[in-house]
């Protein structure tokens, strides 16, 4: 009987997504074990600093490095992350499979609705394209900078006197948290972060996992797949990370085609590309480089450069 080793960070939101990752694979393959393994991370411990030094300059992303490390030397068989913490760069011997479908993608304030926000309210978030997004349609809002897990970050409303943190609607639901949600963002003004609301399911492409890679396309989901990899190309045709402003939303249209809305803004909100491309769903890479060449005719670079300059200078 076959067993397999199946690794994530430690937090509750990584366990709650490989239980929602196991449960239809245990179902469907009742002759196979499955056993979690909590992969602990030097990155979690010093998580700022890491982030700081990694994220600002190359887009990368510091948590993703270790489960990595420990899936390619064969530690796990199988890492669930969350997409969109992953980098887009293609590690060497990994490979991401079609994501069992994907949670709701959007964002989400909680504390208070947007309109309930005073004047001059403080909003905690600490990533680039959340304050850019936000000030964009409330410049008087006081942006305060949060990081952390996602129960952590939403006590901060009284830890820190904050009216409110924005944080994304799916590990909220995955945590049993969305009592919390004061209102539901807007997609066509907070666009998410490519990858959103999508698990990240990363094997080794060695021959000796191809029937492990076998059994888990059975519950890939292709429309997601096809969503996730266009926003992702976007990101990656933009040299851009998780901590840039790229808001990115892919949706497979009643004919089958796919669509992919892109926009880049700029950290104090007042400039702002958007576009959205229709094309087939077969060649979501492709979509994703043609909205990135729209975006960059329209300014992106010159936003993205100023981003990049400002964060590395903090
Ligand atoms: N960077 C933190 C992170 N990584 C994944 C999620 C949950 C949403 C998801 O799975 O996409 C979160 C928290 C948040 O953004 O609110």
């Amino acid at each position: 009987m076959a067993t397999y080793l199946v690794g994530s960070r430690a937090s509750n939101l990584a366990k709650a997504q490989v239980r929602e990752y196991l449960r239809p694979l245990r179902e469907r393959l009742p002759g196979v074990t499955f056993t979690h393994r909590v992969i602990l991370e030097g990155g979690d411990k010093d998580r700022k600093s890491a982030l700081s030094a990694v994220s600002a300059v190359s887009g990368g992303s510091a948590f993703s490095s270790e489960q990595e490390a420990a899936l390619a030397r064969g530690d796990v068989d199988v890492v669930v992350h969350s997409l969109k913490d992953l980098p887009t760069s293609n590690r060497q011997g990994l490979t991401l499979l079609a994501p069992p479908g994907r949670e709701d993608v959007r964002d989400a304030l909680c504390g208070s609705t947007l309109a309930g926000l005073r004047k001059g309210a403080r909003v905690g978030t600490g990533a680039p394209r959340r304050v850019a997004q936000l000030l964009a349609v409330r410049p008087d809002l006081d942006v305060v900078p949060i990081r952390g897990n996602v129960p952590p970050r939403l006590k901060k409303i009284e830890t820190m006197g904050l009216d409110a943190v924005v944080l994304a609607v799916a590990g909220l639901r995955r945590l049993g948290l969305d009592d919390a949600i004061g209102e539901v963002l807007p997609l066509d003004l907070f666009p998410p972060s490519p990858g959103q609301g999508a698990l990240g399911i990363q094997v080794r492409t060695d021959d000796d996992s191809a029937p492990l890679r076998a059994l888990l396309s059975t519950v890939g989901d292709a429309a997601a797949d096809a969503a996730v990899r266009a926003e992702r190309a976007l990101l990656a045709e933009l040299h851009g990370g998780c901590s840039v402003p790229v808001g990115a939303y892919g949706e497979t249209l009643p004919n089958g085609e796919l669509s992919l809305a892109g926009q880049v803004t700029s950290l104090d909100g007042r400039v702002r590309v958007a576009e959205t491309v229709t094309g087939p769903a077969t060649e979501p890479e492709k979509l994703g480089a043609s909205l990135a060449t729209l975006l960059i005719d329209q300014g992106a670079h010159a936003i993205l450069g100023e981003v990049r300059a400002a964060l590395s200078s903090r």
